[in-house]
C-alpha cells in the first residue's frame, strides 16, 4: 500500500522554495500541506500535519527551524548553508532527545545537505577520492551575486573532504610561496584554498583543481538551472522518514559504492 507523504516548505517565497514547491505538488506521492516564510511561526499549527519540512531559507534562520520542525514532531531535509559542527551537534543531541522516547527505526530524522544536484554530489565524491594523488588542490565556486555567503556551503563540504582524504593519506601542506598578498589566496577552509566568484548570469557551479609536476586534473560541475536539484530533495524528502538520527549530505543517500 503507498503512502502520500505530507512536506511543508519554509523559505517557499525565495528561489529554492518556490521550485521545491512546485516540484512536490508535480509529485504523485507527495502532498503540499504548508508555504512558509519569514515572519510565519514554525509550530505543529502553521506546519499543518506535515511528515517532512523542507528548509531553503537563510542561514541565521535555519538551525531555529529545525529545532521548531522537531519540537512539532515532524522530519526535516534541509538544504540552507551555514551549518558547522556546532550547530549539527545541537541538533543531534535534540534528536537524541525526541528519539529517546520513540519506537526503534520510527525516530525523527534531519537530512541536511549542501547541494542536492547529481553533478555536485559526484564532483565532490571524485575530489575525495582523487585528492590522495596530488601535491595542490584547489576549489572555485561560481556563483549568481544575489547569494548571501560565501563561500558556498558545497565548496566548504569539498574542501573538507579533500583535506580529510589528504590527512588520510599522510599529506602535508600543500606547496605556496606566497608572501605577501595573502587575502587574494582565498578562504582557508581546512588547509585548502577556496575562490568565490559572484557573476550575473551564473546559477551555481564549481571547479576541484588538483596539480602535479607536468599534469593537473579538473574536476567541474555546473548547475544551469534550480530544477536540476529537485530529484535530490525529493529523494531526500522520501528517505528522510526511515533514517532517524541526523545524516549530513546526499551522498549517503545515494549508491555510489
Ligand atoms: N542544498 C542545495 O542543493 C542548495 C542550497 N541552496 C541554499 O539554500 C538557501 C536558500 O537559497 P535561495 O532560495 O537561493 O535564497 P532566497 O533568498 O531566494 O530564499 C530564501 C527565502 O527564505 C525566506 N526566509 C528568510 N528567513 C526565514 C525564516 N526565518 N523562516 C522562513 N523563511 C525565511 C526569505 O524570505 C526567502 O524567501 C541558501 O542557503 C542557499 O545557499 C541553494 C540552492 C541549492
Ligand atoms: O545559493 C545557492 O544558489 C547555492 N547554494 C548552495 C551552496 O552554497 O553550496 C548550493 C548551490 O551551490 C547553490
Amino acid at each position: 500500500m503507498s503512502t502520500t507523504l505530507k512536506v511543508a516548505v519554509l523559505g517557499a517565497a525565495g528561489r529554492m522554495g518556490a521550485t521545491v514547491c512546485r516540484a512536490v505538488e508535480g509529485a504523485d506521492d507527495l502532498e503540499l500541506v504548508a508555504r512558509l516564510d519569514a515572519g510565519d511561526p514554525v509550530d505543529a499549527s502553521t506546519l499543518a500535519g506535515a511528515d517532512v519540512a523542507v528548509d531553503f531559507t537563510v542561514p541565521s534562520a535555519t538551525e531555529a527551524n529545525v529545532h521548531a520542525v522537531l519540537d512539532a514532531g515532524a522530519h526535516a531535509v534541509v538544504g540552507t548553508t551555514g551549518w558547522d559542527d556546532a550547530s549539527r551537534g545541537r541538533v543531534t543531541e535534540h534528536l537524541g532527545r525526541v528519539n529517546s522516547g520513540r519506537p526503534d527505526g520510527q525516530g525523527l530524522g534531519v537530512l541536511i545537505a549542501p547541494n542536492f544536484g547529481l553533478s555536485a554530489v559526484l564532483a565532490m565524491t571524485f575530489a575525495a577520492k582523487a585528492a590522495r594523488y596530488f601535491e595542490s588542490a584547489e576549489v572555485i565556486e561560481l556563483h549568481h551575486p544575489d547569494k548571501v555567503d560565501a563561500p558556498s556551503g558545497t565548496a566548504r563540504h569539498t574542501a573538507a573532504a579533500v583535506a580529510r582524504a589528504r590527512s588520510e593519506a599522510g599529506l602535508t601542506a600543500m606547496p605556496d610561496a606566497t608572501e605577501s598578498g595573502v587575502e587574494a589566496r582565498g578562504a582557508d577552509v581546512d588547509g585548502v584554498r577556496v575562490h568565490a566568484v559572484r557573476l550575473r548570469g551564473l546559477v551555481a557551479h564549481e571547479e576541484i583543481l588538483f596539480g602535479n609536476v607536468g599534469e593537473q586534473l579538473v574536476i567541474r560541475q555546473d548547475s544551469f538551472d534550480r530544477v536540476s536539484f529537485m530529484p535530490g530533495v525529493l529523494l531526500a524528502v522520501r528517505e528522510v522518514v526511515s533514517r532517524p538520527g541526523l545524516t549530513v549530505g546526499l551522498e549517503n543517500v545515494l549508491d555510489l559504492s
